[in-house]
């Protein structure tokens, strides 16, 4: 994207918004990111059900160019869900709830899955971009600093995401792998 003017993150998360500024300012073609912390309504509905009502309504609220994303934590165990229920999850039973979730299932499998959505400006579809990361749900670990990334522990790593250098983290999230589709499209954009 040849535009000098700064892409807009709808986003009341400040650990999103750190993440997505360090990913989308690396890489051979950075792209500026400014932020609007609005209180977006969230719909019920499918990972991408959600996030695209999400981007629909910012694009209004913005009245112009914006991206949205909607995070979810999808348990195998319990196929898929809570998903994109997983704040309401996070805030009412913590990460020890989290793991007593999972108590007598075979499975702690579970799959981070992260969707951006881009509008054009209010009245435009949103376009989604989806980035998932498969791990297991284990016992916090590290600094209980952002969401569930104490019990999240990506497949092929000994690590939680808590545990890992923010730059590790972005090389394989769920966030990382979203934000390199998003950003190849801006790149296609005239
Ligand atoms: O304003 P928005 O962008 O919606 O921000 P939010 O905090 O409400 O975020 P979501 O609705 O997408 O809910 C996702 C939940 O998962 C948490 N979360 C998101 N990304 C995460 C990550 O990479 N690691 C751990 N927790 C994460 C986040 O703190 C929320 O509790
Ligand atoms: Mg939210």
């Amino acid at each position: 994207m040849t535009s000098q003017k700064a892409l807009v993150f709808v986003t009341g998360n400040a650990n999103k918004l750190r993440e997505v500024k360090e990913i989308l300012s690396s890489g051979g073609h950075p792209i500026e990111v400014e932020s609007q912390s609005l209180e977006i309504p969230e719909i019920q509905g499918t990972t991408v059900e959600v996030a695209a009502a999400k981007c629909r309504k910012a694009a209004e609220l913005v009245g112009g160019p914006c991206i949205t994303e909607d995070t979810a934590l999808g348990f195998v165990a319990l196929k898929g869900l809570p998903g994109p229920y997983i704040k309401h999850f996070m805030t009412e039973i913590g990460h020890d709830g989290l793991n007593a979730m999972l108590v007598g299932f075979p499975t702690k499998a579970a799959e981070a899955i992260c969707t951006f959505a881009y509008s054009a400006g209010p009245g435009t579809e949103p376009i989604i971009f989806e980035g998932r990361t498969p791990g297991t749900i284990v016992s916090a670990r590290g600094p209980k600093v952002f969401g569930w990334d104490a019990v999240f522990q990506p497949d092929g790593y000994d690590m939680t995401y808590a545990e890992m250098p923010s730059d590790e983290k972005n090389k394989i999230s769920h966030r990382g792998k979203a934000l390199e589709k998003l950003r190849t499209y801006l790149q296609s954009l005239p």
